[in-house]
């Protein structure tokens, strides 16, 4: 992988969790030197061994560009011994929020110059170094939050991790990042964790026919809960107002249920309608539009290569595929291979592997 140019070195991450160590990975990927510290040692030596960089302590003098990657809480105050200790060293971090770590920061009367705070939106319900991935933030938001005391050279230090780690930079002022973020990530948790909640209460062998649905629902409430205390926390006074919005939200599902109830079903369809919209205006990859995918099935007979035939089928069609799943059938010799294209050119890809000799299944 080409080394992308200005990223000072070497670079520390303090914090080789799930988000460090990734950091890590993907900056050793990329070429840089990267040296990891966490306060518990076996974390910096796990990240080590899966590619994140060294566990071996680092000459001070020399840090060009420390990543900050610890819980919220202790944040604003690893930070600031960051500014100490690293006396050249460019330092950002990662946390989820923005505003509160900056203000502490402001208030210790901490010189800011070096320091510019970041956010990158991707994660996992997964925490510790073993979830690193190098890949976590390829096409992925990462925000940027200047404040008026950050130097150029700190802003570009950090333009350029983010460029280093293949993720697409996005500048926010820390208020606006904390609003967005109550909307898109922290409020969503908390959602995910009223569903996943009532599910302690559900009898197993209800449980028993949970499918995707229920698990697309939940997966984010698996996050670890001492995280997301504080997180949630340090955006408290935000997410106040968003919970009074989904209580208004929640007011109008009562009344529509009770009117589907007494034969009026319009006003329950109206909200779901609403919601199906909000679905659709969440970007697509690449930050770009919604893109509504069509799925279809086509069966793999259990021969050498079949699969091979058919992604060359659909290759020499210079067809996009977007998603695939296999199933087996339990009886018969043969597989099933739903695949996910662009709703509009769907029945071309139909039509030319059915051309070609498959046995396609739409849904319609
Ligand atoms: N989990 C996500 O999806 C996600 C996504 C983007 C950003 N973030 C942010 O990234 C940061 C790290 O989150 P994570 O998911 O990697 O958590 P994690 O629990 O996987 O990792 C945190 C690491 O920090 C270490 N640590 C804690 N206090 C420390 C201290 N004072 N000094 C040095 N090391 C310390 C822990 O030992 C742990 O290894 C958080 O601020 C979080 O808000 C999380
Ligand atoms: O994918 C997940 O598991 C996440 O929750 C990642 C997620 C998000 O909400 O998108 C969670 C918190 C972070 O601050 C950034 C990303």
């Amino acid at each position: 992988m080409a080394r992308s140019a200005a990223v000072p070195e070497p670079v520390l991450v303090i914090g080789a969790g799930m988000v460090g160590a990734s950091v890590g990975c993907a900056l050793t990927e990329a070429g840089f030197t990267v040296h990891l510290e966490d306060a518990a040692p076996a974390h910096a030596r796990v990240a080590a061994s899966l590619g994140a960089g060294s566990a071996e302590p680092v000459d001070p003098a020399t840090v060009g560009l420390v990543v900050v990657a610890v819980p919220p809480r202790p944040l604003a105050g690893v930070v600031a011994a960051a500014l100490r200790r690293f006396p050249t060293a460019r330092v950002t971090d990662v946390g989820s929020v923005k505003s509160r770590p900056l203000q502490e920061l402001q208030a210790a009367g901490v010189d800011l110059a070096r320091y510019v705070g970041s956010h990158p939106m991707a994660g996992s319900h997964r925490a510790g170094p073993v979830a690193a991935d190098p890949f976590l933030f390829l096409d992925r938001t990462w925000v940027l939050c200047e404040h008026p005391d950050a130097a150029p050279e700190t802003v570009r230090a950090v333009e350029a991790l983010v460029r280093a780690c293949r993720a697409r930079l996005v500048r926010m002022d820390p208020h606006e990042h904390d609003a967005a973020v109550a909307r898109v990530s922290h409020l969503p948790h908390l959602v995910a964790g009223l569903v996943a909640g009532s599910l302690t209460e559900v009898p197993l062998e209800q449980l028993a026919l949970a499918g995707q649905g229920v698990r697309d629902v939940t997966r984010i409430a698996g996050g670890d809960p001492r995280l997301w205390e504080q997180i949630i926390t340090m955006n408290a006074d935000v997410l106040a107002g968003e919970l009074a919005a989904l209580q208004h939200r929640f007011d109008r599902l009562r009344t529509a249920l009770d009117e589907a109830g007494d034969g009026e079903a319009g006003s329950l369809a109206a909200w779901l309608e609403e919601g199906r919209a909000g679905t659709r205006r969440i970007p697509g990859k690449h930050g770009g539009a919604h893109v509504e995918w069509a799925r279809l099935v086509v069966e793999i007979p259990d021969a050498p290569n079949a699969l091979g035939r058919l992604f060359t089928d659909i290759g020499d069609a210079g067809l996009n595929v977007e998603d695939i799943t296999i199933e087996h059938d339990p009886t018969r010799r043969v597989g099933y291979l739903s695949l996910d294209v662009e709703a509009e050119v769907r029945p071309t890809v139909v039509a030319l592997l059915t051309e070609a000799g498959w046995t396609v299944e739409t849904a319609d």
